[in-house]
């Protein structure tokens, strides 16, 4: 099976990302993600609909609160059959646990967010007051989710190769940060080409603007499908 390029759906409504996904032959095996910004807008009936229509959803959610109230919020998450939810790997050992546990008996594949790939050293190091160098933060939040079940993590793809290495070969590297040569980086500060993350491992990459506000969203995706799986 080729590895996925998932397509983050980031629209301000929900008729200009209908409109986009028109764009995509019925028979497409899209899978796209639905962030925040969409989630907050359209809920679950948002989530239902694409469901309906055979995408496959990774729920970007990035939960982050006691332990409690993630489990109970991942116990109703689990009933939706979305194939990958994200919680925030520095919610800590209990809470990644926790939201193990409410998944439980569900196919959600629970992914830990490690550093957003928007922040560099410097707004780790001045900004957040984190001591550690950037790729020793991220592998260190990677093996908590590991040593905690998770299923993977949210990584720029210069990372994956430091992750599997301190975890296992199967534990996902799920990878955004990603700009075709052509692309503008805009506020990523960790970007990888497809062809690059493909080389460093990534399991799966999360690609949005370069997709969906291209001219025409359709031909990038295939662009960037062949650039990742050659
Ligand atoms: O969790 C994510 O998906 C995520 C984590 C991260 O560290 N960086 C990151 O860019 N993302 C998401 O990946 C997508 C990247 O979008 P583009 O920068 O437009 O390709 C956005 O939906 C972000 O929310």
């Amino acid at each position: 099976m080729s590895k996925p390029v998932i397509v983050a759906l980031d629209f301000a409504d929900d008729f200009e990302c209908i409109e986009f996904l028109s764009q995509f032959p019925k028979d497409t095996d899209l899978f796209v993600k639905i962030g925040l910004e969409m989630f907050c807008q359209f809920g679950y009936p948002f989530v239902r609909s694409l469901r309906n229509r055979g995408y496959k959803i990774f729920l970007d959610l990035k939960l982050h609160d006691i332990p409690n109230t993630v489990r109970r919020t991942c116990e109703m998450i689990a009933k939706w059959d979305v194939q990958m939810l994200t919680v925030h790997g520095s919610g800590g050992s209990e809470m990644i646990a926790a939201a193990k546990k409410g998944l439980e008996g569900s196919n959600t594949n629970l992914l830990a967010v490690t550093q957003l790939t928007s922040l560099g050293q410097s707004e780790l190091s001045e900004e957040l007051m984190i001591p550690q160098k950037s790729q020793d933060y991220v592998t260190h939040l990677a093996k908590l989710a590991f040593d905690n079940g998770a299923d993977g993590v949210i990584s720029s793809a210069l990372e994956v190769p430091m992750i599997k290495e301190v975890t296992d070969e199967s534990f996902l590297c799920v990878t955004p940060g990603i700009r075709p040569k052509t692309a503008q980086v805009g506020d990523q500060k960790c970007v990888a080409t497809p062809k690059e993350a493909r080389e460093l491992g990534s399991d799966a990459i999360v690609v949005g603007r370069p997709i969906t506000q291209s001219e025409d969203g359709f031909s990038a995706y295939k662009n960037i499908c062949q650039e990742w799986n050659k």
